[in-house]
């Protein structure tokens, strides 16, 4: 189901099949792409899209579904330009236009070794698409099949802890696999400033730019952060630019909307804009339930359906804080050598969520921990790495990152300046050992404690 023309006649059936009144508003819709079960389906005008995500969807999806033998579904974004009118195009544009996104004339060049540091984790195969990020999801596996040929730039939106970055990542992985010959970069928006400042500084600034435009695949996560950062906007805004105009596909991340990022740059804003905008929403429980079953999956786990129904029940708006309930189940149970049980998860469900959710932030997880371990906060911030600090410096990134909805980079900057790299690395230091210390799974839960309660 993956050429046009399948699809174009896939989409005629559906049409003539519906009475007048709803054809007249499916002529003014286009179906761009299959994306594994879900139909990609540009649409002229906001009036439209509405019309169909509110009216037309059920309908829709069941003809689809009939047509194509399993349930089949339906992401819409306006895009007036892939719906010219009157009349709809040569069916197989489309299809013309994906092949000549292959890479053709890129076969020529050399595979590119590209250094990307992505999370192995965040792939498209470990994503759990549900109604609240299907969409993304969608648009973000047809721009990573055709990179700068489908939606650019690419904006992908929407609060903390809710799967942007391993999109982001997804892509990264995708076209690494199946491009040889693209280069992408991966980069949180305060790396790129960092380069940025450290270019200037060292008169650098040529090797900068070609770093960042000598690239096919451009990915920037958080860019809420270049807010107020006057002149790297200036810079990304020629950045942008050249790789735009050079048809190189750009994916951004933000926690708001670009109309929202009112210290942004209003040139840079509307070009954020040019492309395909999509939000992230919270995820419904069946979403939270799916993503539960699928990390005990791959984590070997066993845990019944009762219990991921408990924990999907309790956190409901985080996905990262649904992942560290199970990672701290999970390790209670392997320290007491038994199975994942309704009474072990409602145990440490109570110690993490106490009644009375409080706001916790970085400062009062370093004091915690510093209290906890008789040290300093500055011990804890400093170099050195000696157990009796490192430990607990590690143990505190934890639970910035767990408890917090800091990035990488801003939760090394409170730790005196590491990058985000070391971050992730305390993370994983302490979410692989947690369930075979048991000293530093009580240390984990009483600091917890400590945090929520204060
Ligand atoms: N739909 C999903 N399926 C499986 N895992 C998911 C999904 N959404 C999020 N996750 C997981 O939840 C965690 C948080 O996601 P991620 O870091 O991508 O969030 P984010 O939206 O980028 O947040 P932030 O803005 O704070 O960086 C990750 O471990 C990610 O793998």
């Amino acid at each position: 189901m993956t050429e046009a023309v399948d699809l174009e006649s896939l989409w005629d059936t559906v049409i003539a099949s519906v009475d007048v009144p709803t054809r007249a508003w499916l002529r003014r819709t286009r179906p761009i792409a299959m994306h594994g079960t879900t139909m990609m389906l540009a649409v002229t005008d906001e009036p439209t899209r509405e019309r169909v995500e509110t009216r037309l969807r059920q309908l829709i999806e069941q003809h689809l579904s009939e047509r194509c033998g399993e349930p089949t579904h339906l992401a819409v974004m306006i895009d007036p330009n892939q719906v010219p009118e009157p009349q709809p195009p040569a069916a197989a544009q489309v299809a013309e236009e994906t092949v000549a996104a292959m890479p053709e004339p890129l076969l020529a060049r050399p595979r590119v070794n590209n250094d990307l540091r992505l999370n192995p984790r965040y792939t498209f195969e470990s994503f759990v698409a549900g109604a609240s990020n299907r969409f993304a999801h969608a648009a973000a596996a047809a721009v990573a099949e055709t990179p700068g040929k489908s939606y650019n730039p690419l904006l992908i939106y929407g609060p903390s802890g809710l799967g942007k970055t391993h999109l982001l990542h997804a892509i990264g992985h995708y076209v690494q696999s199946y491009y040889d010959n693209l280069r992408v970069k991966y980069v949180s928006t305060e790396e790129l400033t960092n380069d940025f400042i450290n270019a200037i500084s060292s008169n650098r600034t040529a090797e900068f730019r070609s770093s960042y435009r000598d690239i096919d695949v451009l990915l920037i996560d958080d860019i809420q952060f270049l807010a107020s950062k006057i002149q790297t906007q200036e810079e990304f805004f020629h950045t942008f630019n050249t790789l735009h105009n050079a048809q190189k596909q750009i994916v951004m991340t933000s926690d708001r909307p670009p109309k929202l990022l009112e210290a942004l740059e209003p040139r840079l804003r509307s070009r954020f804009e040019w492309g395909l905008m999509t939000d992230i929403q919270p995820p419904d429980l069946e979403t939270r339930i799916a993503i539960l079953r699928k990390k005990v999956a791959s984590q070997r786990l066993t845990a019944g359906t009762a219990v991921m129904e408990v924990i999907a029940q309790r956190i409901t708006t985080n996905i990262r804080e649904l992942e560290g309930a199970l990672t701290r189940i999970a390790a209670l149970a392997s320290l007491n050598q038994q199975e994942i049980t309704m009474e072990l998860a409602e145990q440490v469900l109570n110690d993490l969520m106490p009644e009375g959710e409080v706001q916790v932030d970085a400062q009062s997880i370093m004091e915690a921990t510093s209290q906890y371990f008789g040290i300093s906060v500055d011990d804890l911030t400093g170099p050195s790495r000696v157990a009796g600090i490192a430990m607990p410096r590690h143990i505190a990134i934890y639970l910035c990152r767990e408890l917090t909805d800091l990035s990488l980079p801003k939760i090394g900057a409170k730790f005196g300046g590491r990058d985000h790299s070391t971050v992730l690395n305390s993370v994983r230091r302490i979410s692989d050992k947690i369930g075979e210390d048991r000293s530093l799974f009580t240390q984990v839960t009483e600091l917890t404690n400590k945090i929520k309660q204060s």
